[in-house]
């Protein structure tokens, strides 16, 4: 970034052809170093907003926690718009909640938020069905009967099945066909969608669109999750009463008959599959990436590891599994999770936005449209709220007598009318899985805890952890029996 950003007065008088190879090159140095060191510098240069230009447009990047919450909270009218992202728009056509704007983005939200809230987010049947999914998630890692293994596919199940729940209304077997389908095209489209030459196409899509290579794989294993949905909205429609709607896709085709009359609804059969379909793919690397990063972090830490035992130990027992009545009584416990959380930053650059209308922001004047990247990396690394933001401390959020503490600064779920649309879904499964394995297993690595090497896989969209073993130590007899 600092090279461009010293030469692109210079380079915006050389020819096109040179002028395209440089944004390459660029983005490709940037997408290697991972985005943070670089946004870092520009900012400690430039201030907290400054302008980057990439893929032929110019991006406005917000990156302090008060530049964003400024843009995001303050304005939140004129910066909750969604900013195009060719590798995603591509795909979905421009449909589905996490794309749309305006009216037809209202519509999809106060839907989609209040349907997950009546199959139970933020509530007690929700709470019930991650803990049943979190004991099937310590089932599975029993059966590894303490071999080192790769925590990736099981977490991954796991997660899914608790959208499946709430989206389909059941949950599957993890040996069942229809599932491993789903999750295997699931996983070969995160796979996919993290290639270098789809982030390519973030940058150049009107050129990449008509050339061969590996890009072209996304789409072709989009279709297979479009077809997997589609069967199922078919399967619900044959069966649907509705006067007692069993998932959100039951509550979906409800809505849809109820608005067939408005030619301006946003209720149809492909704005389904495609909601669907996307909160799939925004619950699931998200959340299981997350819980991932957790596990390795307190193998790497295992002091920290023993306080929260400590903790489950001292508030859960071993006569229950965990719930959430238990979180505002476990403050050390809260505090890893947020650190984990903090120090995991899963969506360094958040999702794109753009300005709704013309907009004056802290003395420059940003034209209707302009393109919005919020740094959420910077964010949760920002020096003026973490006190050693390169270290993983819980301690960023404990005061000085251990209680747990509120840091206005942690927004890995960003803020504002975009803020993720679940938020409450993913942080009740981030504290019910953590602290269900917790209670039955010590967590360790088959390296020593000081080689245990924390760089992400970066993939500018989302930062994966690295690849690693996991061996998992039984904690008491009578837990495992009662599991
Ligand atoms: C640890 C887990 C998660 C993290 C860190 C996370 C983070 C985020 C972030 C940063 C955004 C972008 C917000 C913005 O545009 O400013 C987002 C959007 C979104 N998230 Fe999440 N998310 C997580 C889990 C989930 C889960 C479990 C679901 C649902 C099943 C979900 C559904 C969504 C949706 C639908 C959006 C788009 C909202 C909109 O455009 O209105 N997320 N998430």
């Amino acid at each position: 970034f600092q090279w461009e950003w010293e030469r692109w007065h210079r380079r915006r008088k050389l020819p096109p052809v040179v002028n395209l190879l440089q944004h390459v090159v660029l983005f490709w140095r940037s997408w290697r170093s991972g985005m943070l060191k670089p946004l870092m510098e520009v900012k400690e240069k430039f201030g907290p907003v400054f302008t980057l230009y990439m893929r032929f447009q110019r991006f406005v990047v917000l990156s302090s926690y008060d530049a964003v919450k400024e843009a995001l909270v303050d304005h939140a009218v004129e910066f909750g718009s969604r900013g195009a992202m060719y590798s995603l728009e591509r795909l979905f056509k421009g449909h589905g909640v996490i794309l749309v704007n305006g009216e037809r983005w209202k519509q999809l939200r106060r839907f989609s938020s209040s349907t997950l809230k009546n199959f139970g987010m933020g509530k007690r049947s929700i709470e019930e069905q991650i803990q049943v999914e979190a004991q099937h998630l310590v089932e599975a890692i029993r059966e590894k009967k303490g071999s080192p293994f790769n925590p990736a596919l099981l977490t991954t199940h796991a997660v899914s099945n608790i959208t499946c729940s709430i989206v389909f209304g059941n949950r599957f077997d993890y040996e069942d066909e229809n599932f491993l389908n789903l999750m295997g095209s699931m996983n070969n489209f995160f796979l996919e969608m993290s290639n270098q030459w789809n982030m390519l196409y973030e940058i150049c899509p009107r050129i990449l669109q008509f050339l061969p290579g590996p890009h072209k794989r996304v789409p072709r294993i989009y279709k297979t999750l479009h077809e997997f949905i589609l069967e199922r909205v078919r399967i619900n429609q044959q069966s649907l009463d509705p006067s007692c709607p069993r998932d959100y896709i039951d509550s979906f085709l409800i809505r849809m008959e109820q608005e067939k009359q408005n030619p301006l609804s946003e209720f149809h059969t492909t704005s389904l599959v495609e909601n669907v379909i996307q909160l799939f793919i925004a619950g699931t690397e998200t959340t299981s990436s997350t819980l991932r990063y957790g596990f390795l972090l307190l193998a790497k830490y295992p002091e920290v590891q023993d306080k929260v035992h400590e903790e489950i130990d001292g508030v859960i027992g071993q006569t229950h599994g965990p719930g959430m009545q238990h979180r505002s009584r476990m403050p050390y416990t809260n505090a890893v999770i947020h650190e984990i959380q903090r120090f995991a930053n899963i969506l360094p650059l958040g999702l794109l936005h753009k300005v709704a209308c013309d907009t004056h922001f802290q003395g420059y004047f940003l034209p209707k449209d302009t393109p919005v990247c919020i740094s959420l990396s910077t964010v949760l690394h920002d020096p003026k709220y973490f006190k050693d933001p390169e270290s993983f401390d819980p301690g960023h959020f404990l005061d000085e007598n251990g209680c747990f503490k509120q840091n206005d600064a942690f927004l890995p779920f960003s803020a504002g009318k975009r803020v993720c649309l679940g938020k409450s879904l993913a942080l009740m499964e981030l504290f019910l899985i953590l602290t269900t394995i917790l209670q039955r297993f010590t967590l360790t690595s088959p390296k020593p805890p000081q080689e245990i090497n924390l760089t992400p896989k970066v993939n500018i969209l989302v930062n994966v952890p690295p690849s690693y073993e996991l061996y998992v130590l039984p904690r008491e007899d009578g837990l495992q029996d009662r599991a």
